[in-house]
């Protein structure tokens, strides 16, 4: 049987030259990993609409979302992650932690020290490489 895609976008929120990276709960798959705050695009949305509900929801602040970074094709066990990164802002309120277990502002060459979704891996070699 062929697994099932699943469509995410996933927001480089940058704030003074910093990204934030967040770190998954213990009761998600990938647990722990690290990974971009975002989720899932629902029926009849736009991957900028999807990025703008899941940070409302998931950070309680309002983003901007800009330029796509990059889409990825991975294949876990438990599907296809087909994954879409843009460059955000924050444009009302701060990041609060709701479902993730941590959250860093890092600097784009600090990003490569933590554990990522491998998904999100080419996502940081490029924002690296930018
Ligand atoms: N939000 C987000 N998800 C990612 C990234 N990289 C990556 O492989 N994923 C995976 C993890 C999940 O399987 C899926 C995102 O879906 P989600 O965030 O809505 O799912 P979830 O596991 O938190 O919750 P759910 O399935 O119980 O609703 O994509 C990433 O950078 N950001």
């Amino acid at each position: 049987m062929s697994k099932k895609n699943i469509h995410v976008v996933g927001a480089v929120i940058v704030k003074d030259d910093k990204i934030l990276c967040a770190q998954r709960g213990e009761s998600k798959n990938l647990s722990y990993k690290w990974e971009f705050p975002g989720g899932k695009i629902e029926t009849n949305e736009t991957p900028q609409e999807a990025l703008e509900r899941e940070i409302r929801e998931e950070l309680q602040c309002n983003i901007g979302v800009g330029e796509q970074i990059d889409h990825t094709v991975y294949e876990y066990d438990f599907g296809v992650v087909h994954l879409t990164t843009f460059y955000c802002t924050l444009q009302k309120g701060t990041p609060v932690l709701t479902e993730h277990e941590n959250v860093k502002w890092l600097y784009k060459h600090e990003m490569s020290e933590l554990d990522w979704a491998p998904a999100d891996i080419p996502a940081v070699e490029k924002i690296k490489a930018l």
